[in-house]
C-alpha cells in the first residue's frame, strides 16, 4: 500500500490500477465504441497523470447474464424514496414547498453532429428570468404548455414556436399533420419509462474544456444513452441554469482558487460562505410534469437529487436510478486529472454520491 492510500475508505481501490485493465471485463458495454480521445492518446504516449485512486476496482462487477445488449441502453437499479432503505441515502433533501409554474415558449429541432436529432425546448417560469431548457430525445414526449392554443395565434405562429406535429418543410401551412392514411404506420407512444438527466449548467466543464469536473462528459454520455436506437421511450435532459452548484460562475472560480490553495470542493464553498450545494430542483419537477413524465429513470449518483426532483408531493416518481460512472473507470477514455480525482473523492466522501453501489 502506498502512503497516499492509507486514509482512503474501503471502497477505494486497494491498489492504484489504471482504468482499462481488469476493469475492462466489468464494463457496461451497452454502447457503440467511444472514439479515441485525447486521454487515450496521452495514455499511449505515457503522459497521463498517475492512475486513478478512485477505482474502478470498487465498482461491483455486473451480474453474469445481465449485461444490457448494446442498443437497448443502460440498466438502472430500482429506487424508492418513500422508504429509508430505498437507495436514496439518509440526508433530508431541501424540498420546495410548492412547484413553480413553467411554460415552454418555443421548441426547435436540432440535428446533431452525430447524425441524430433532438428537440430543444426553452422554458420561462414563475421564479426567475433565466431560460431553463429541456433537451428532448424522441417524438413521443411533448410539452403540454407548448401545445396548448394561445389567444389569436395563427397556424404560422404555432409552427414558428414549434407547436407542430411531424416535421416542418418548406410550404407547410398547418401545425397539425394530416391523419395517417389507411395502412400507413402511426407512431405510437412507448410504454417504457423514459430516461432523464437533470443537469446543472457548467460553463467550464461543458464549453471551456475544463478537466476540473466531469460535467461535459456527463452531458455527452446522457445524450448518447438517450439516442440509442433501442431507447424507444425517449429521454429528456433538463438543463438548469444553476452554474457552479447554484453559486454562479464568478463564485465558482473563487472556489477553484481556494481548491488550488488546498481546500476540497465542499470546503471551498463553505469558506466563501455558500452552502456546499445551493441548487434546487423544483423547476426540473415542473418541467418534467409539463412534458407529461410522472415516472422516470434518473441518470445520477446523487441521492439528494433523486428525492428533490420528485417534488414536495412526489409529483414525479423516480422508479430507477441509472448510475453515471466516469468513462475512465470503465476503460472508455474519459477525463483524467488530479483535479477530477479530488472532485470525485469529495462527491463520494462528503456528498454521499452512490458511486460504489448499483452496479453497471
Ligand atoms: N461550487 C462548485 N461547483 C462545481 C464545482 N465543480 C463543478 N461544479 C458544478 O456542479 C454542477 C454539476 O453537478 P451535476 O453533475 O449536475 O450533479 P451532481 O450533483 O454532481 O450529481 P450527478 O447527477 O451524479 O452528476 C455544475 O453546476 C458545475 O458547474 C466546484 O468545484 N465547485
Amino acid at each position: 500500500m502506498s502512503a497516499g492510500d492509507e486514509k482512503l475508505p474501503p471502497f477505494y481501490s486497494p491498489k492504484a490500477a489504471a482504468a482499462g485493465d481488469d476493469a475492462r471485463q466489468h464494463v457496461d458495454d451497452f454502447s457503440i465504441d467511444a472514439p479515441a480521445t485525447r486521454a487515450d492518446q496521452l495514455s499511449q504516449e505515457g503522459q497521463l497523470p498517475p492512475p486513478s485512486l478512485l477505482s474502478p476496482a470498487f465498482t461491483p462487477p455486473a451480474t453474469p447474464g445481465t449485461q444490457t445488449p448494446s442498443a437497448l441502453g443502460p440498466r438502472g437499479v430500482p429506487v424508492d424514496s418513500s422508504t429509508p432503505s430505498g437507495g436514496c441515502g439518509s440526508k433530508k433533501p431541501k424540498l420546495v414547498e410548492s412547484l413553480p409554474t413553467v411554460e415552454c415558449e418555443v421548441r426547435a429541432r436540432i440535428p446533431t453532429v452525430n447524425n441524430g436529432e433532438f428537440f430543444l425546448h426553452v422554458y420561462k417560469n414563475s421564479v426567475d428570468s433565466k431560460e431553463h431548457l429541456a433537451i428532448v430525445f424522441g417524438d413521443a414526449i411533448r410539452s403540454k404548455s407548448l401545445d396548448a392554443p394561445r389567444p389569436d395565434e395563427t397556424e404560422w405562429d404555432r409552427m414558428m414556436r414549434g407547436a407542430y406535429t411531424g416535421k416542418l418543410y418548406p410550404g407547410r401551412t398547418t401545425s397539425s399533420e394530416d391523419p395517417p392514411k389507411e395502412g400507413q404506420p402511426t407512431s405510437k407512444a412507448s410504454r417504457d419509462t423514459p430516461l432523464v438527466r437533470i443537469h446543472s449548467e457548467c460553463y467550464t466543464g461543458e464549453t471551456a474544456w475544463s478537466a476540473r469536473c466531469d460535467c461535459g462528459e456527463q452531458l455527452d454520455e446522457a445524450a448518447r444513452l438517450m439516442s440509442l436506437p433501442g431507447n424507444s421511450a425517449g429521454g429528456v435532459i433538463v438543463y438548469l441554469r444553476q452554474e457552479g452548484r447554484g453559486i454562479g460562475l464568478g463564485e465558482k472560480l473563487k472556489a477553484y482558487n481556494l481548491q488550488d490553495l488546498g481546500s476540497d470542493t465542499v470546503e471551498a464553498n463553505l469558506l466563501l460562505r455558500h452552502p456546499a450545494d445551493a441548487r434546487s430542483y423544483g423547476l426540473a419537477t415542473a418541467i418534467l410534469q409539463d412534458l407529461g413524465l410522472d415516472e422516470i429513470r434518473l441518470l445520477t449518483n446523487n441521492p439528494e437529487k433523486i428525492r428533490a426532483v420528485e417534488g414536495p408531493n412526489r409529483e414525479v416518481v423516480v422508479k430507477e436510478r441509472v448510475p453515471m460512472v466516469p468513462l475512465s473507470w470503465k476503460g472508455r477514455g474519459g477525463i483524467r486529472s488530479q483535479e477530477i480525482e479530488g472532485y470525485m473523492k469529495a462527491k463520494i466522501e462528503k456528498m454521499g454520491h452512490m458511486l460504489s453501489q448499483g452496479g453497471i
